[in-house]
Parts: C-alpha cells; structure tokens; sequence
C-alpha cells in the first residue's frame, strides 16, 4: 500500500437547528467564526477537506445537514452514505440535548450498521448560560457506546480533533484497508488451508 494514498471519508454532521453545525463546519474548514447571524441551513451543503493522518491522506467530505423538521425527509436519503456521523447538541440548550435520542433512533433506522459517531456539546465556550453539565453529556455518550466531546465552534476548540479523531478512527481504518483488497484473515480459509496441509483426516 502506497504511503499517500487518499482514503475518503463521509461525514454527516447531525443535531437540532441552532447547535451550530454549520459554524463548527466553518471553523473546521477556514478557521473562521462568523458570528450574529443566524442563517439556518436549507436541505443539505458539503465541504472537503483533506487531513493527513499517520502520512496517509484522508479526504473528509462532509455534509452539513439542516437540522430544521421540514428537511429530514431530504437528509434521510443521505444518512446511507455516511461513514461516520458527528451528532452535536447545544450545552446551553437543554431541548437540543433531550433530543440526542430521538437523533440516535433516526440513526439507527437510517444509517449504515456500522457508522462510526461521535457525540459532541457545542458551544461550551458560553459557560454562562449553561444548562448541560459536562458529565451528562459523558453520561449519555456512555450509554449509547460512543465518545463524547465539549467543544466550540467560536473559539475552534476541539472542533479539528474532532475530525481527526474521525479521520483516525481504527474501525474506518480497518475497513479503508479491506476496500483495498489486502487480505483480511479468513478463519475458514485458514481451516480450510491447514486441512490441506495436515496427512491426518482427523483435523478439525
Ligand atoms: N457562542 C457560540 N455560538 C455558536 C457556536 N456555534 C454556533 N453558534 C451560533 O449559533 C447559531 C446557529 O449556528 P449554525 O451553525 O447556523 O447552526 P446549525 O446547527 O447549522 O443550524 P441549522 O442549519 O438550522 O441546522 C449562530 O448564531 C452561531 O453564531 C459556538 O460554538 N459558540
């Protein structure tokens, strides 16, 4: 396997209108936060961006989903494609959070099976009008078997190790390698091969 040979990665950004992820796109992308006003996603937008990764290049295409109601239908179609999904609420928005489940359950019936996700509570950077704790944010991450992250699309923290994280992801890495054809340990290969080799009929 080539040293620089790209692997691609679909992101899918999820979570309520308002927590921020077209911002936390932005910060990721440009390293910029445009801030007051507020113009809420229409159906759904991408953006790429290339992360190299243990020298290896990781083209991350992601897409910015509209957290409005009225679009699901549009997004729905896309969940399919996604490899790995960020799934944001608001720590100051105590709604955004409650509805973390109900996100969990549309992407139960809509993803692939084995989508990688990331949960994360955007706008930690307004300590003042917090209304989730840190730890209920872990909680829940714990619950539902997936990390968890505080982060701000103003300031930029966490927002990159975010999609490193993604981009870094043993589960992605492991799959990128068996769509590259490198064989993969087939255990009834292996039996098969050690039966050939073995004079005694009694292998099992
Ligand atoms: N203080 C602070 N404000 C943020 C942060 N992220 C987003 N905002 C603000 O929150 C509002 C909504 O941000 P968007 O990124 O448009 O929200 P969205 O999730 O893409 O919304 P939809 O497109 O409707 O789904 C904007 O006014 C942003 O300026 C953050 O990390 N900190």
């Amino acid at each position: 396997r080539k040293l620089n040979e790209d692997r691609r990665v679909k992101v899918m950004l999820l979570g309520d209108s308002g927590v921020g992820k077209t911002c936390f796109l932005i910060q990721f992308k440009d390293g910029a936060f445009l801030s007051g006003t507020f113009i809420a996603t229409v159906g759904i937008d991408f953006r790429n961006k290339v992360v190299t990764v243990d020298g290896v290049r990781v083209k991350l295409q992601i897409w910015d989903t509209a957290g409005q109601e009225r679009f699901r239908s549009v997004t729905h179609a896309y969940y399919r494609d996604a490899q790995a999904l960020l799934l944001l609420y608001d720590i100051t928005n105590k709604s955004s959070f409650d509805n973390i489940r109900a996100w969990l359950t549309e992407i139960n019936e809509y993803a692939q099976r084995d989508v990688v996700i990331m949960l994360l509570g955007n706008k930690a950077d307004v300590s003042s009008e917090r209304e989730i704790r840190s730890e209920d944010g872990e909680t829940l991450a714990r619950e539902y078997g997936v990390p968890f992250m505080e982060t701000s699309a103003k300031t930029g923290m966490n927002v990159e190790l975010a999609f490193l994280a993604i981009a870094n992801s043993r589960e992605l890495k492991y799959r990128a390698r068996q769509q590259a054809g490198e064989p993969s340990f087939q255990i009834r290969d292996y039996v098969e091969s050690q039966k050939k080799r073995s004079s005694c009929c009694s292998f099992v």
